[in-house]
């Protein structure tokens, strides 16, 4: 069975889904990405694409394997990383005869309401020239200090927000994991899936925790925040594996795939 009445679509895929356990780019998936991407928009459907990956992809570029210590030396690398990562989108997209366009925002952007207003009119206009809009956080000027609370939490809680905004019909989640499950299976190999998710309980919470990989951030903690953010603007979210980026297709022809937070 279709998901009904799904036409605006925002797909969130995280660093775990980007990046190799060895460091280096995962091509494959960015390229089923781009496939997949494509196809939907050429289908008719409005595709918004939240990329984490700046950070990854500057490592991987820098032949370095870990994040540096300095917050300035992590916002340069960030802004080296985003301008390849957005080289390997653009070329890939290109394939499947798709422009893409980047969008780099910080909190503040989307809390004031005159900015908000451009950011919405920009994805408008892209939308309907059918240009996939690709979003991250701008990381080389996000700062969370004093009264300057410009960072997101997380990519999760930007993608969340920018779906609400843009009054997207679901947001999907791509991450290194099948599904929300009772507890963290990185830990528990007795973790069990969970498919359908109506509300963000206390014991949800719970049996949510951090990244457990070297370059992801927020782990299932901020997945379920936007599950929050999703659901209380009565809209849905999909939590699936990003590894093979068809099953976006799945969750679109509503098969049983990943976790479903729908009210
Ligand atoms: N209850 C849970 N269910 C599933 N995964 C969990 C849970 N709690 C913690 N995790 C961890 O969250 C990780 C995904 O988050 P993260 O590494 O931030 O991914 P991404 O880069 O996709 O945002 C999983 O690999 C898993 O180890
Ligand atoms: N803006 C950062 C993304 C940080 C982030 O939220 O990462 P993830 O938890 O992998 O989605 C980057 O591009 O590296």
């Amino acid at each position: 069975m279709m998901l009904e009445n799904v036409k605006r679509v925002v797909v969130k895929i995280g660093t775990s889904s980007l990046i190799l356990p060895n460091g280096r780019t995962n091509l494959k998936t960015i390229d089923s990405l781009a496939f997949v991407l494509a196809t939907l928009n050429n289908q008719g459907y409005e595709v918004t694409l939240v990329s984490s990956g700046a950070m990854g992809v500057g490592l991987a570029s820098e032949g370095l394997t870990q994040r540096p210590h300095e917050i300035a030396d992590q916002q340069a690398l960030a802004s080296v990383g985003q301008t390849e990562l957005m080289r390997i989108y653009s070329q890939r997209f290109l394939n499947y005869q798709t422009k893409v366009a980047q969008l780099l925002l910080t909190r503040d952007v989307l809390h004031f309401p005159v900015s908000r207003q451009h950011v919405l009119n920009t994805l408008g206009v892209l939308l309907k020239d059918h240009v996939i809009p690709i979003i991250n956080e701008n990381d080389s000027v996000a700062v969370d200090e004093l009264d300057h609370h410009t960072t997101f939490s997380d990519n999760d809680e930007l993608s969340a927000l920018v779906s609400t905004r843009m009054g997207a019909d679901l947001l999907i989640v791509l991450s290194d994991i099948d599904a929300f499950y009772d507890k963290d299976p990185h830990k528990y190999p007795d973790a069990q899936p969970i498919r359908h998710i109506k509300e963000v309980t206390p014991e949800l919470e719970k049996a949510a925790s951090g990244s457990s990989t070297r370059f992801g951030t927020g782990g299932m903690v901020t997945k379920l925040h936007a599950a929050t953010t999703m659901m209380k603007a009565n809209k849905k979210m999909v939590l699936c594996n990003g590894k093979d980026p068809r099953v976006i297709f799945k969750v679109l022809n509503g098969d049983p795939v990943g976790t479903r937070f729908s009210k």
